[in-house]
């Protein structure tokens, strides 16, 4: 026999659990895309013994024109929108970075976070000759990659990849590089590490009045404390340009951080 108040109050359980799951994908739909693709990503690198990044060197050396940096750039987001999502700044925001690059004309550019080069060929594509850039990354595997891409886009001689962690890099930037203070920084890492490093940029006195320091990512994955930090700390006058996440129709931002000096 059926016992009404149980199938009820059972059904209105089944409910409340749907409406559960699906508030939590509706909020966190970027973070779950992501995390499904990655493991995608991970079962692929075991089963065809090769990792995801040296899969996007392959299609750039198989498809790309030697010597061309758009070409690169464009090879890396046609395989990264069509068959494997990767944490680059992509097209979209990529064309806020141009603006923004251009806008602020550096002679001296830091850039943290590398990973597979995209940021450091779209950037170093726009700079006049006699331009220093700095890119620092702590993945080896990565690294060697984008020593590779930025290689074959004609670019090796305008970019230094410096193989380390940011917190290790930053503080040898001025004695070891030479470096006075940066014009652009491009900060592009671990997110829990956008604001510590930001403060040390100033600790170290590499940012000057003036100094650009453009933020990826502050939507998606987010940098909360870093936005907090840039907005309210009344060192820095703060633009936010809205945009979307990489490869994805999830929305998503960068912000500009000038120092006041
Ligand atoms: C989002 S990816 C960079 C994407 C790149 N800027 C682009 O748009 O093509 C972040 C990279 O930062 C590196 N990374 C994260 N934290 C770091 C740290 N503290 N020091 C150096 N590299 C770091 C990661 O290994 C990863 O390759």
């Amino acid at each position: 026999m059926v016992d009404v108040p149980t199938v009820v109050l059972s059904s209105a359980g089944t409910l409340c659990i749907a409406a559960l799951f699906f508030t939590i994908y509706n909020r966190r739909r970027a973070h779950i895309k992501m995390a499904l693709s990655l493991s995608y990503q991970a079962i692929k690198n075991i089963l065809l013994c090769q990792t995801k990044e040296q899969r996007i060197l392959d299609f750039v050396l198989k498809n790309a024109v030697r010597g061309d940096p758009q070409s690169v750039i464009d090879n890396i987001d046609k395989y990264c929108s069509q068959r494997e999502w990767s944490m680059n700044v992509g097209n979209e925001k990529g064309i806020i970075l141009d603006n923004v690059v251009k806008e602020s004309n550096p002679s001296t550019i830091l850039e943290l976070g590398t990973y597979c080069g995209y940021s450091a060929v779209r950037i170093c594509r726009l700079l006049k000759p006699g331009v220093r850039f700095f890119t620092v990354e702590f993945n080896p595997a990565y690294a060697a990659v984008a020593k590779q891409i930025i290689e074959f886009a004609g670019l090796i001689d305008k970019v230094q990849v410096l193989e380390g962690s940011t917190g290790d890099i930053i503080p040898q930037l001025k004695k070891k590089y030479e470096v006075d203070t940066l014009d652009f920084v491009f900060v592009d890492h671990w997110k829990d590490k956008y604001k510590p490093d930001t403060q040390l940029l100033e600790k170290c006195n590499l940012l000057r009045k003036g100094s650009v320091v453009l933020a990826d990512n502050v939507i998606v994955p987010g940098a909360p404390d870093f936005l907090e930090y840039v907005r309210n700390c009344g060192k820095y006058d703060c633009t936010n340009f809205p945009s979307f996440l990489e490869y994805m129709d999830e929305k998503d931002a960068l912000e500009k951080a000038v120092f006041r000096g």
